[in-house]
C-alpha cells in the first residue's frame, strides 16, 4: 500500500492534485481520493458564508492548505477585523488568520467566481440565508455544509434544505462531519473530519482543498448517516452536560454517550444510513468529543441547566453562539416519532428544553424505563 506523501501547509493550489494519494489508513479505496489518487476537480478559490467559530476555523484550514479564501460576515465590523487585522476575536480569541484569507460583508463580492461555497451558518437560519444567496451562487460551484442540525417544522437534514433552496441535487452537497471542536483546530491541534457526498468526486475535491498538517479529512458516501450523527450528538451532549451539572461522573456520561449512539444509529438505520457510519468519525468520534469536552457549547449549555440555571442563563453561558441541540432535540424527536423510532434521551432533552421538565426527574425516569437487552 503506498504511503500518503507528506503535504506541507500552504501548498500552491495548482500543486494539490500531485500531493495527495487515494489511500486511507485501512487501505480502503472509498476513504480517500479517486482510484488514480488524483482529484478530478480542483478547488482553488473558496467562499465561506458565516464567520462564527467553525466557519472561521474551516476558512483557516482551507487557507492553510493554500486556497484563496473569502469569508462573508453578517456584521461589517467582523469582516473588517478579519480583513485588516487577520483576527476574529469575538469567536477565536488569540488566533491569527492567514494572509490569503480575506473577508467582506457583501455576499456578491464574497461569492464571485468561487469553486466551492461553504455554508457556515446555524441550521435553523440556513434556509433563509441561502434564499438570499441563491441567485449569487456561481454556476457549477461545489456546495459544502458545515451545519449540524435538523430543520424545525420540515424535519429535513441540511443537505435536503440546501438542495431544495439552491435547486441542486441534494446528493451533490458535501457534508462536513466529525469531531471538530473549532477552538482546538484553530489552535492547530491535530484532528480528522469526514466529508460525505453522494458524488465521490466532489468529496475528494473538497478533501484535497482542506488537507493540512493538522487536519486530515476522510470521505464517505453516507450523507444520511453523517448528517444525522452530527445533529443527534448535539442533543446527547446536552444530556451529558446535564449529568455533569447534576454532579454525576464518567460512568453516567459514558452511559449517555453509548445509549445516545444506539438511539442515533436506530434512527439512521430506519432512514437508510449505513450503520457503520456511527462507528466512524461522524458517529462515535463526534459523540465522544462533544459529550466530553468543556469546549462544546451543547455540553456547556446542558451543564448549566443541570446546575439549575434557566434556558436563558444557559444561552448566555455559550456567549450568543449556537447550541444546535436545543432546537434539534425538538426536530429530531419529531423525526423519530414520525419514523416510529424510540429515542428516549432525545425525548428527555425535549422535555427539559421545551416543556420545563426537571432534569433530575427526567434522568430518574430514563433509568427506570422498562428493562431490555442492550441491543434494542
Ligand atoms: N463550533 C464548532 O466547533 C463546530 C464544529 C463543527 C460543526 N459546527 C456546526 O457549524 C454550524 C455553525 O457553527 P458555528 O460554530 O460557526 O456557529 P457560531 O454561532 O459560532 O456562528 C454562527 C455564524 O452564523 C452567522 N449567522 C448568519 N445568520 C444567522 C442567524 N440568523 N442566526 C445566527 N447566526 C447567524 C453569525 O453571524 C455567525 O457568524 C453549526 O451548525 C454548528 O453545529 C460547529
Ligand atoms: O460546540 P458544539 O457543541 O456546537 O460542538 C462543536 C462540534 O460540532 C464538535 O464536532
Amino acid at each position: 500500500m503506498p504511503e500518503r506523501p507528506h503535504r506541507p501547509d500552504a501548498t500552491d493550489a495548482t500543486d494539490a492534485t500531485d500531493a495527495t494519494d487515494a489511500t486511507d489508513a485501512t487501505g480502503t479505496a472509498d476513504a480517500a481520493g479517486s482510484e488514480s489518487g488524483e482529484a478530478e476537480r480542483t478547488v482553488r478559490t473558496v467562499t465561506v458564508l458565516g464567520s462564527g467559530s467553525w466557519g472561521t476555523t474551516f476558512a483557516k484550514i482551507l487557507a492553510d492548505a493554500g486556497r484563496d479564501v473569502r469569508m462573508w460576515a453578517r456584521r461589517p465590523e467582523v469582516a473588517s477585523e478579519i480583513a485588516e487585522q487577520h483576527t476574529n476575536s469575538g469567536y477565536l480569541p488569540g488566533v491569527t488568520l492567514p494572509d490569503n484569507l480575506t473577508a467582506t460583508s457583501d455576499a456578491a463580492t464574497a461569492l464571485d467566481g468561487a469553486d466551492a461555497v461553504v455554508l457556515a451558518v446555524p441550521s435553523q437560519s440556513l434556509r433563509a440565508n441561502l434564499g438570499h444567496w441563491r441567485e449569487l451562487l456561481p454556476a457549477g460551484t461545489i456546495l459544502v455544509s458545515l451545519a449540524k442540525g435538523v430543520e424545525l417544522g420540515t424535519r429535513k437534514r441540511m443537505s435536503e434544505v440546501i438542495g431544495e433552496v439552491a435547486g441542486v441535487p441534494e446528493d451533490s452537497v458535501v457534508v462536513v462531519a466529525g469531531p471538530n471542536l473549532a477552538k482546538e483546530i484553530a489552535a492547530g491541534q491535530p484532528a480528522a473530519g469526514v466529508f460525505a457526498c453522494g458524488d465521490h468526486e466532489r468529496a475528494v475535491a473538497v478533501q484535497e482543498a482542506a488537507f493540512t498538517s493538522y487536519f486530515r479529512p476522510y470521505t464517505n458516501t453516507d450523507v444520511v448517516g453523517s448528517e444525522l450523527a452530527g445533529a443527534c450528538k448535539n442533543v446527547i451532549a446536552l444530556s451529558c452536560g446535564i449529568a455533569a451539572g447534576l454532579g454525576f461522573g464518567a460512568n453516567t456520561v459514558a452511559t449517555l454517550i453509548t445509549r445516545g449512539l444506539a438511539e442515533t444509529a436506530r434512527l439512521g438505520a430506519k432512514l437508510g444510513a449505513d450503520p457503520m457510519t456511527f462507528a466512524g468519525l461522524a458517529g462515535v468520534g463526534d459523540m465522544v468529543a462533544t459529550c466530553a469536552s468543556p469546549l462544546s457549547r451543547n455540553r456547556t449549555f446542558g451543564e448549566r441547566i443541570g446546575r439549575g440555571e434557566t434556558i436563558e442563563q444557559a444561552q448566555e453561558a455559550v456567549g450568543g453562539q449556537v447550541a444546535e441541540g436545543v432546537m434539534s432535540c425538538r426536530s429530531i424527536r419529531d423525526l423519530a416519532h414520525e419514523s416510529g423510532v424510540d429515542m428516549p434521551i432525545t425525548d428527555a432533552m425535549f422535555r427539559v428544553c421545551h416543556e420545563g421538565s426537571d432534569p433530575a426527574t427526567v434522568g430518574a425516569e430514563l433509568l427506570g424505563r422498562q428493562q431490555k437487552p442492550e441491543r434494542l
